[in-house]
């Protein structure tokens, strides 16, 4: 038990518990009456009109009671339910209110009958729980209150706590204007607007601190906690119109998030980056050396998408900032464009099609071809390449493919030995290779030449792999009957104008840079990415990160655990163990990964440790990055 001579005085209702309690007792109590919502809704206004101090407090206690028509057997329902509304920070945070049980009070307009069962469970014994009581008839309802209760008047808790007569300093806790009076009547010292569950502009405006979770108020008064940097410290930037449901994953873990729709310049990144952690990103925004130079508090980088050549992942690494991306979400979406570019090139529907807008009806077979029992040619097997070969097989196409890397045929699809076997066999060629440097102009006025006189090209991978001048020659000269083109060497950062010298070239098909633009791809993105930030940011694990050594690490309970990223040199690990050793750690688990230039050492320790560990590990000779994750 330790004590530092200051009292913590609890709400209740919103603040301990997510919920008010008269408003479930009111669902429980109305489950079969017509007018429930009505009468939940009348109930919530009255509540929120006595929270706020616009009505006094009995009034709107006796106006509740009447409408709530209660019995005493529906206690042991609410009660039921609040067990599983306990505030989450406060559930997390349970170490605290065993290790300061003789200092924690709660003081509530509520009702004893269901806040001591609740409390109890936290170690607040009934006689440190200060509330009303509620009077029921010989058959049990509800009825009323016990009027003599200061708690249940205007203002109570200003007479209750003074009548506590606590020592030292006294900290309230709690949602409503009604707490902080006992802080205006200068009886606490300081009042905490805790906005956890709900956020009352009364309270807020008046509090001596904000605090969004309890792990805030133990992080403000340097208090033992489950987490050692409380989660809402922690900014995190989606840039590029990320899918919403991204934000409101992290949003609900408890980060500070903040949505740009389009990509910024590096200037513009520079200047943001300063205090974010998290930086979320698609194809666009270039996350250069600069940038990571000025980015003194990053951790984390997430592609929300595959490529991550936008990236300069060394960067990152030095600096012990890991970075993740979505390798499968968008690949479907990827291969089904595809296939229906594959099919509008061949029968020349795009070409059709515009001349019908001009006005032009024009009723030809000619350059209209089925894909059946037609060669494609996909170049880069991998995980887009691969899915593309079965959709395409299914359709009776034959199908080659060519990697740099052995790669396994699926189906019936044969494998080409050279790029020049595979162009010079195809009908159709679809790029799916990856986006390093060396694919530059992999497609150029060369490879062109080996095609088949006719044949299309289809590029969904990177700008960068197509010479657009060549492409542009073969298409015009007839080489090519077509092609159908979704990246660019180079793209605009936002959407508006863009201008390409493909523009205007009959059964050539123009998309912006949108083939993992689906619903379903952007929404498995915004849950696969964010995953995988807070599985880094919340305990340390880096699988599947791009940049990074890969550790999957497992759950710790009631420990902490410490982060060390340093420069792989040698003995670094010898001194970890030697500050381990000096300050007595006792060990419950240690992991370590490296590469070639980065260490990444965990290490969890039992609860109790002495404070100057944290910097005895910082100050390790080439340490680049180390926190305390709780
Ligand atoms: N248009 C869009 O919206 C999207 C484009 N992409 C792009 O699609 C491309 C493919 O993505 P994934 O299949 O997921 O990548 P992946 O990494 O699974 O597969 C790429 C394959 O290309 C091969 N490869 C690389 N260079 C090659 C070369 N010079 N010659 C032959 N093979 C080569 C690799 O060995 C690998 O098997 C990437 O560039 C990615 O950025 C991905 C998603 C959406
Ligand atoms: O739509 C995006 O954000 C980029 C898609 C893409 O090219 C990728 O995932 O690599």
């Amino acid at each position: 038990m330790e004590t530092n001579n200051r009292t913590y005085v609890f709400d209740f209702d919103s603040t301990l518990t997510r919920v008010e309690a008269l408003d479930i007792l009111a669902e429980i109590t109305l489950a079969n009456n017509p007018e429930k919502h009505k009468i939940i809704e009348e109930i919530q206004n009255i509540t929120n009109k006595g929270i706020d101090g616009d009505i006094s407090f009995t009034e709107s206690l006796e106006s509740r009671i009447k409408l709530l028509n209660a019995k005493k057997s529906d206690l042991n329902e609410l009660i039921r339910r609040l067990k599983r509304q306990v505030s989450k920070s406060i559930e997390d945070n349970k170490e605290f209110f065993e290790t300061h049980a003789e200092d924690i009070y709660v003081i509530s307009c509520g009702f004893k009958e269901f806040i001591d069962p609740i409390v109890k469970d936290y170690n607040i014994p009934s006689e440190r729980v200060y509330a009303n009581t509620f009077e029921f008839d010989d058959k049990e309802a509800i009825i009323g209150f016990d009027s003599e209760n200061v708690l249940s008047q205007h203002d109570g808790k200003i007479d209750c706590l003074k009548n506590l007569n606590l020592p030292g300093e006294v900290q309230v806790i709690g949602d409503g204007y009604s707490d902080y009076v006992m802080r205006k009547a200068g009886i606490a010292d300081k009042f905490f607007a805790y906005t956890e569950n709900v956020s009352r502009d009364k309270a807020i405006d008046n509090a001596d601190h904000i605090t969004p979770n309890l792990d805030e108020f133990l992080y403000l008064n340097k208090l033992p906690r489950k987490i050692s940097f409380p989660k809402h410290r922690i900014k995190i930037l989606l840039l590029e119109n990320v899918h919403p449901d991204a934000f409101e994953r992290l949003t609900d873990d408890g980060f500070t998030v903040e949505t740009v729709s389009r990509s910024l310049s590096e200037e513009e990144l520079i200047e943001r980056i300063k205090d974010i952690h998290v930086l979320g990103i698609r194809s666009k925004t270039q996350v250069t050396q600069k940038v990571i130079d000025a980015a003194e508090k990053l951790m984390a980088v997430g592609a929300f998408c595959i490529g991550t050549k936008q990236i300069n992942l060394e960067a990152c690494k030095n600096k012990g900032v890991v970075v993740f991306n979505a390798p499968y979400s968008n690949t479907r979406s990827v291969v089904e464009l595809a296939i229906g570019e594959i099919i509008m090139l061949m029968r020349s529907v795009f070409a059709r099609s515009t001349e019908l807008h001009n006005g032009e009806w024009n009723k030809t077979a000619k350059g209209s071809r089925e894909v059946r029992g037609k060669k494609l040619g996909i170049v880069g097997y991998g995980n887009i390449g691969k899915q593309l070969s079965v959709l395409a097989e299914s359709m009776g196409m034959q199908v080659y493919y060519y990697d740099i890397e052995d790669r396994l045929a699926l189906g019936n699809a044969k494998k080409c030995h050279t790029l020049e076997e595979l162009l010079s066999t195809s009908d159709v060629v679809s790029l799916h290779i990856d986006d390093n440097a060396n694919n530059k102009n992999f497609i150029g006025e060369e490879e062109i030449k080996h095609m088949k006189d006719g044949a299309v090209l289809v590029n969904l991978s990177r700008g960068f792999v197509v010479d657009i001048p060549a492409l542009k020659t073969a298409l015009e000269s007839k080489k090519l009957s077509g092609a159908a083109v979704d990246v660019f060497p180079v793209e605009p950062r936002a959407n508006g104008s863009f201008v390409t010298d493909l523009k205007g070239i009959p059964n050539v098909i123009l998309t912006p840079h949108v083939g993992g633009s689906t619903e379903e791809a952007q929404k498995d993105i915004a849950d696969f990415v964010p995953g995988k930030i807070m599985n880094y940011i919340n305990s340390g694990n880096t699988v599947d990160a791009v940049n990074f050594p890969n550790i999957r690490l497992p759950r710790q309970n009631n420990r902490h655990r410490f982060l060390h990223i340093h420069k792989n040199v040698p003995g670094i690990m010898a001194k970890i163990n030697k500050v381990v050793a000096k300050y007595d750690l006792n060990l419950t688990g240690q992991y370590l990964a490296t590469d070639d230039s980065v260490g990444y050492v965990i290490v969890d320790v039992d609860k109790e440790y002495n404070n100057e560990v944290l910097q005895a590990l910082k100050d390790i000779e080439h340490t680049i990055k180390f926190r305390v994750l709780y």
